[in-house]
């Protein structure tokens, strides 16, 4: 008998979680799965194919006390208010999280269990319940070039990225719209006259972005036509949030926090729609052939895909626009740079809600639901 508990599955991440747990036949697995809301208790929940039950309130601790498993993409502010209390009252289960409010406790395991399988599988025969998904950019990062990390081949990462509207939320998804829209609009008339000078059409953009109702309210910035060099809180050492969590993250994944490889770079926000993209500059510990490193990433895991270092297959596969719905890691570009040939670019795109976000989660429950460790904790 299981039972496991689902909060914050009707948003983002949590539909996309849902529509793979679906397309896995994950829920078949699954005694008694249960839904909880914090807005709508008692109305229908969802039908996993045993009829919709009514849904349950996520901040009653003793529904949730009741599930052997609690899976959550309902957002860091709920984790805060909710798992330290039932913690507290002797709850046993397995926590499964999305926010990064656990990532970095002494009791807790960042999961990707491509790149660290090792790591989650000693972290349970030690008894550890509390598993919670990487950050999005980090979490494709290592299933891209995860295997290098592993290796011991790297002495350090600057990882510059392009992330997509989707990491901020669904409300900034429909803001670039939005601003895409207010763009085309202000132009219509002359892009509709090909005499029209592209200068005019240009100053008119301009004139848009600029203009007190652009639709900018969430990213407090232009997006479309622009970009953020900012994502996530200020530090006091000039890093973004999101920079920090690079080498946290990482070294934690790869549970190697002792001799922590050094990763750095700046995170940037990018008019895309959910894929995070990341230009890598690796610097090696030793001259490692490129079609060795090839190889390597190659056969690291059944996501990554390494894209020739050619014209046509780059442009045609290795954007935002190929990978976006698709669980693919392409890795390219990677080719010796003119600093010296322990040094090693590379460009990857992987979507941020799939493997960035829902897909270790689910993973993470099949591996509890697969082992017969017993899930009943209770
Ligand atoms: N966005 C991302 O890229 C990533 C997010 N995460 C983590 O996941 C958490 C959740 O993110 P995300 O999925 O973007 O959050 P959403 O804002 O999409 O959903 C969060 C909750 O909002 C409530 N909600 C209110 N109105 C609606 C509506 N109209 N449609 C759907 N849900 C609604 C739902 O809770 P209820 O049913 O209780 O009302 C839902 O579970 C984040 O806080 C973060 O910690 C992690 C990695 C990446
Ligand atoms: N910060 C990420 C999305 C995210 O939710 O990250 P985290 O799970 O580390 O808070 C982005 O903006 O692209």
């Amino acid at each position: 008998m299981n039972r496991v508990g689902f909060v914050g599955w009707r948003g983002m991440v949590g539909s996309v979680l849902m529509d793979r747990m679906r397309a896995e036949g994950d829920f078949d697995l699954i005694a008694e799965p249960v839904f909880f809301t914090t807005s709508q208790q008692g109305e229908p929940g969802p039908d996993v194919g045993r009829g919709a039950q009514p849904l349950r309130d996520a901040r009653d601790l003793d529904a949730l006390a009741a599930m052997d498993a609690i899976v959550t993409c309902q957002g860091g502010d709920y984790t805060s208010a909710v798992f330290e209390p039932l913690r507290a009252r002797g709850w046993r289960g397995y926590w499964i999280d999305a926010a990064s409010t656990l990532r970095m406790h002494s009791d807790s395991t960042i999961v990707l269990d491509p790149v660290n399988l090792d790591v989650i599988e000693q972290a349970l025969a030690d008894g550890k319940r509390d598993f919670i998904g990487g950050n999005c950019t980090v979490s494709l990062m290592l299933m891209a070039v995860g295997e290098l990390l592993r290796r011991d081949l790297v002495e350090w990462i600057s990882a510059m990225t392009y992330q997509a509207a989707s990491g901020a939320g669904a409300r900034n998804m429909r803001e670039l719209l939005l601003q895409m829209g207010a763009l085309r609009d202000g132009v219509a008339g002359l892009l509709a006259d090909e005499r029209s000078s592209i200068l005019d059409i240009d100053r008119q953009v301009t004139a848009t972005m600029r203009g007190d109702d652009f639709p900018d309210q969430l990213f407090t910035a232009p997006l479309a036509g622009s970009l953020i060099p900012w994502i996530d809180k200020q530090l006091d050492n000039g890093q973004s949030r999101e920079e920090w969590k690079g080498q946290s993250e990482t070294n934690k994944i790869l549970g190697r926090l002792d001799v922590p490889v050094p990763i750095d770079g700046t995170c940037v926000r990018i008019g895309a729609m959910r894929c995070h993209s990341q230009g890598l500059t690796i610097k090696l510990r030793q001259d490692v052939p490129l079609d060795e490193i090839e190889a390597m990433i190659a056969a690291s895991n059944d996501w990554v895909r390494v894209v020739p270092n050619q014209r046509e297959r780059t442009v045609a596969e290795l954007s935002p626009a190929a990978v976006t719905g698709t669980l693919s890691v392409p890795v390219g570009r990677l080719r010796k740079m003119n600093m010296g040939p322990t040094y090693l670019s590379a460009f990857t795109v992987g979507d941020q809600l799939l493997w960035g976000a829902a897909e270790p989660l689910r993973r993470m429950l099949r591996l509890l639901l697969g082992t017969r460790r017993s899930i009943d904790v209770r």
